[in-house]
């Protein structure tokens, strides 16, 4: 086989797409296709030169389950090991991570001190929740949502407030349309194979295909990391494996790049791009949002670009804040807002704790990051395009007095509308892909899905699936 492979978006989906396709002579060329001028899509770092470091997008990623620890693997390969900054489980900023409800701050439980003793705002101890969850019997639907499946196993004050805030703080959505078999697999495979959550992640629920334990993994599970970042921000990562592919002689990387039509011809794919050219490849693996694949795809395939349109996604209202000296009243990971407290104020990081690294030199200052709206966007902020950066530092700043006493004026701020940033997998959502994949297969479309759309949005799961989509294709799975 002797293909020629593009790839579609140059977010952290498509390059680790590259990347893997790249590592095999079985592709003649592989072609990248970003419609803006920079990799990276999501991920977004602002370097200042007094060397503090702002994340606009991702800004931790976990080393645990398999995509986790692969991920440590590809750091070594791209000679990025020096650069990391781990966060250690026992860690503050693991340790600490707090819940606003009714006017305070609480730490969520945590520890076996934590789940054993009544910890407001819970009204018993989380513990006799998980050991009663043993005794509920096994549900039977395809798919539920987050909310009903944990109120269901382990009581609707959990799911009201802890399951709640967790889906805001992960996909900036709504736990009550969330999917828990697309959004949090162990639990629903655990639920499925030992009839309880306990049950499943004491026993075990699925067998796990071994990882190569590079001496990086090795370490990093010696020391217990809990997430982790990169010296220079989280965007050095898409920038090292740009180098890589530059450096390559069969991948060809484009800028301003944004694909507008794809035709699927006998002699496989015509490609058009904005500028008017045209672009032939044998295979095509898509990287950009769902949404922006069926705006491209032909009118023979409305039956996966209508399923590809049904994927919805959340918008969020970022602002990065910066104050003088120690301006914070705990210390921690950050907090979360459930819905019922606050729909429109998703959650604060305390940037500065986990990395104290991406603070400015010389100085003692608190970094802050403030995410609004997610699935509440409009409903609280209205239309995207029309919110203006000064009402989200408003809103952020009023979040501040209230939540954490904080009225001092930053030093720097930046505030965004990230829109469409998130992808939310709803009730169902397996069975879309299910779907889609099926279509795929039965039209032999020479097509890939890989990204955030599909299964799952963490850093290690995109990255997964653009090594999955190039691994199939290279027909090792
Ligand atoms: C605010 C926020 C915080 C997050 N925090 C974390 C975190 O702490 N930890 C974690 O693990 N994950 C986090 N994530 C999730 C993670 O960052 C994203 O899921 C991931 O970066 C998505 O990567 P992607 O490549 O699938 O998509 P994208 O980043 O969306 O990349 C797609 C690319 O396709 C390009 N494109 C679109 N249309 C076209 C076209 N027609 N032609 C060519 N190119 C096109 C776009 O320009 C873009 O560059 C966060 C995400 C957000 C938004
Ligand atoms: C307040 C909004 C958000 C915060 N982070 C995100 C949003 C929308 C986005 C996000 N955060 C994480 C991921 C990756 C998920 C993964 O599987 O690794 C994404 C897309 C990490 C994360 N953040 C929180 C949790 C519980 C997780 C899962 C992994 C982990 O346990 O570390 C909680 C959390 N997120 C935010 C805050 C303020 C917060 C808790 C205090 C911000």
């Amino acid at each position: 086989m002797q293909k020629t492979v593009a790839v579609l978006g140059g977010g952290i989906g498509g390059l680790s797409t590259c990347y893997h396709l790249s590592k095999s002579i079985q592709v003649s060329k592989v072609v990248l296709l970003e419609a803006s001028g920079r990799c990276g899509g999501w991920v977004s770092t602002t370097r200042r030169e007094d060397g503090a470091v702002f994340e606009h997008g991702p800004r931790g990623v976990r080393p645990a389950g398999t995509t986790g620890k692969y991920i440590l693997n590809m750091l070594t390969e791209l000679g990025l090991e020096s650069e990391i900054l781990p966060v250690p489980h026992h860690h503050v900023a693991s340790k600490n991570r707090f819940l606003y409800v009714k006017g305070q701050l609480h730490k969520m439980p945590s520890g076996l001190g934590g789940v054993v003793r009544t910890i407001p705002p819970f009204s018993s101890p989380i513990m006799l929740s998980v050991l009663k969850e043993v005794l509920v019997s096994k549900g039977t639907q395809e798919d539920e949502s987050v909310h009903a499946f944990v109120s269901r196993r382990l009581g609707s004050e959990l799911a009201d407030i802890a399951i709640d805030a967790l889906c805001r703080g992960v996909f900036a959505g709504d736990s009550r349309k969330l999917s828990v078999r697309s959004c949090f697999p162990p639990l629903y495979s655990a639920e499925k194979a030992r009839g309880s959550i306990l049950l499943g992640m004491l026993m075990g629920y699925e067998k796990r295909p071994p990882v190569v334990r590079s001496a990086l993994l090795q370490r990093a599970q010696k020391e217990r990391w809990a997430q982790w970042s990169l010296r220079r921000g989280m965007q050095a990562l898409p920038e090292a494996l740009e180098e890589t592919l530059r450096g390559h002689e069969r991948v060809e990387v484009h800028y301003n790049a944004p694909v507008r039509r794809l035709d699927n011809t006998a002699a496989g794919w015509e490609i058009k791009l904005e500028d008017g050219s045209t672009l032939k490849a044998d295979h095509v693996i898509s990287a950009v949002p769902a949404a922006a694949l069926a705006a491209v795809l032909p009118p023979a395939a409305q039956p996966l670009s209508q399923q590809l349109r049904g994927i919805p996604t959340a918008t969020v209202g970022m602002v990065n804040l910066e104050f003088s000296g120690s301006v914070l009243p705990v210390t921690g990971f950050g907090h979360l807002v459930p819905s019922s407290e606050d729909r429109g104020l998703l959650g604060v990081v305390y940037d500065s704790v986990p990395f104290p690294e991406h603070n400015r030199a010389g100085e003692p200052t608190t970094r802050l990051t403030i995410m609004m709206g997610g699935s509440w966007f409009e409903e609280v902020f209205g239309q995207p395009d029309h919110v203006t950066e000064q009402e989200l530092l408003d809103r952020a700043a009023e979040a501040l007095k209230t939540h954490l006493g904080i009225t001092d004026a930053p030093l720097w701020s930046k505030a965004a509308v990230l829109k469409n940033c998130i992808p939310q997998y709803h009730l169902g959502h397996w069975k879309r892909l299910e779907t889609m994949r099926q279509y795929i297969s039965d039209a032999s479309l020479p097509l890939s899905l890989a990204g955030a759309s599909y299964d799952g949005v963490s850093i290690s799961d995109v990255i997964s699936s653009g090594r999955q989509a190039a691994e199939r294709l290279l027909g090792k799975v």
